[in-house]
């Protein structure tokens, strides 16, 4: 081969080799770059789905978390407290309201804070430095202006009042998240013995599952409230051991109500003895009063009366007169208020019960029964106007021939001593029942001048 022939041939050689290096340098960056977007789209992707996951994550070891996520959604949007401006603003007031003004005051959970009883307690509470939150439906078993009229009141006071039902437990959760509350005085309920026949579910809803609701919302929390709650009278049912003593039988329940509150009364046993819940029940016995219920008879009768209306009034089967031991509401408030001083801490911790917790039930009544025919006429007298009375036999409606408290066992233990006689406290109910409905003057007279004969 001649030289210049190799050395053409070299050089060739030497071409390719060069053109095929620059090749390869060209298609290592290709691979390179491809490789860079490749690892950048993957890690996009993967952020991507990360970010959907965790919106959507429930652990399914807490399907109840799960469910109560959309719950605490539903529960927070319908009390308008969803967004974050409108959240804080709201847990200021939820915090301001239960923040005790006295130094070791309480920090109370008031529940059916908008009803008769709960409103008296929460301004008694209240006025003497002890934080109160209240926790209301608002139902419409009667007048909601009514419960509206109370909130008033207590929004004067400085008492918020959450707007919501027992059986939404994200809500009471996250009230128990944000406050440490020492007590629940706990009188949300259906109340009333006849309604019962009506509308029986409303009575499981409320004094049952409601009340197993707040039970198991109080067990979980730390620290774990003591419970104070409104138990009933109608429990001694069809029992004829007078006067009434705890000791005697409750298990003759003779409307559902009453089955409800005695379900109450036993479901606080249970919780009491597996969770060590510190529970006292309290036994009222026909509470009245200003500010009441216009489902009770004082009150509707009041009405009729200054209507003009026929009233009926029971009698026995035998042909007895019916007779109650009408409580006056302040009497009532102080014993609430001896049940919450003395009631002991409960005694477990995340749940789990850490020794035996204090477990009562008292009478709270006036100790003189009085007959539904002489509540009649100490109305008659206030109001200066004569009842259309119909005198008939009580229907089979869950009503009770006779109450009388014994309260012995709540004056041992917290002073509990009611001061105020039928004639007293009605007077006082009639002067706020007029003033409320603006009545005209002419019966305000009349009713200060009967008055005096009352
Ligand atoms: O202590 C309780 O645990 C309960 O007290 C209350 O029930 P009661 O004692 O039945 O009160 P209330 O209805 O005012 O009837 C009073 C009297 O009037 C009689 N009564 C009633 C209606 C009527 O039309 N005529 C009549 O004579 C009737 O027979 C009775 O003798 C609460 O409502 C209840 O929620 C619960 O707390």
């Amino acid at each position: 081969m001649p030289p210049s022939a190799t050395a053409d041939t070299s050089k060739t050689v030497k071409l390719e080799r060069y053109n095929s290096y620059l090749r390869k340098i060209h298609s290592t960056k290709v691979l390179n770059a491809s490789s860079k977007v490749l690892f950048r789209a993957t890690l996009l992707v993967a952020l991507v789905l990360l970010l959907l996951f965790a919106f959507n994550y429930h652990p399914l070891s807490d399907s109840r978390a799960a469910a109560s996520h959309h719950l605490h959604r539903r529960s927070f949007l319908s009390t308008g407290i969803f967004s974050s401006s409108s959240s804080s603003a709201w847990e200021k007031r939820v915090r301001q309201s239960s923040t005790a003004k006295r130094q070791h005051g309480l920090s109370v959970l008031v529940t059916g804070a908008a009803g008769f009883v709960g409103s008296h307690c929460s301004i008694a509470l209240r006025k003497r430095g002890d934080g109160v939150l209240g926790f209301d439906n608002f139902n419409d078993y009667y007048d909601t202006s009514l419960k509206r009229a109370r909130q008033n009141l207590l929004e004067k006071q400085q008492v918020f009042i959450v707007e919501g039902d027992l059986n939404d437990g994200p809500l009471l959760r996250k009230l128990f998240d944000i406050v440490p509350f020492t007590h629940v005085l706990h009188l949300a309920a259906q109340a009333g013995v006849r309604y019962a026949m009506k509308n029986p579910q409303s009575y499981i809803s409320s004094n049952i599952a409601g009340l197993v609701n707040l039970l198991e919302v109080a067990k979980a929390a730390n620290p774990q409230p003591a419970i104070v709650w409104a138990s009933s009278s109608s429990v001694y049912g069809l029992n004829t051991e007078n006067p009434f003593s705890e000791e005697h039988r409750t298990d003759q329940p003779a409307s559902l109500y009453a089955a409800t509150k005695k379900a109450g009364e036993e479901i606080a046993h249970t919780y009491n003895h597996i969770y060590g819940l510190s529970l006292t029940g309290l036994r009222f016995f026909t509470v009245y009063g200003p500010w009441g219920r216009p489902d009770m008879a004082y009150f509707f009768f009041t009405k009729a009366i200054l209507h003009g209306k026929s009233i009926d009034i029971y009698r026995t089967q035998d042909n007895q007169e019916v007779a109650r031991d009408f409580t006056y509401i302040d009497d009532i408030v102080k014993g609430c208020v001896g049940a919450l001083d003395t009631a002991e801490k409960s005694t477990g911790s995340g749940g789990k019960k850490r020794g035996p917790a204090q477990l009562r039930v008292y009478n709270l009544g006036n100790t003189s029964p009085v007959p539904v025919g002489r509540l009649v006429s100490i109305l008659e007298g206030l109001l200066g106007t004569k009842a259309k009375k119909h005198l008939i036999k009580m229907p089979r409606n869950g009503d009770v021939p006779y109450t009388h408290a014994n309260v012995s066992l709540a004056y041992r233990d917290f002073g509990y001593k009611p001061t105020t006689d039928l004639a007293t406290g009605l007077r006082k109910f009639v002067k706020w029942y007029v003033g409320y409905y603006g009545i005209q003057p002419r019966v305000k007279k009349e009713n200060s001048h009967a008055d005096d004969s009352a």
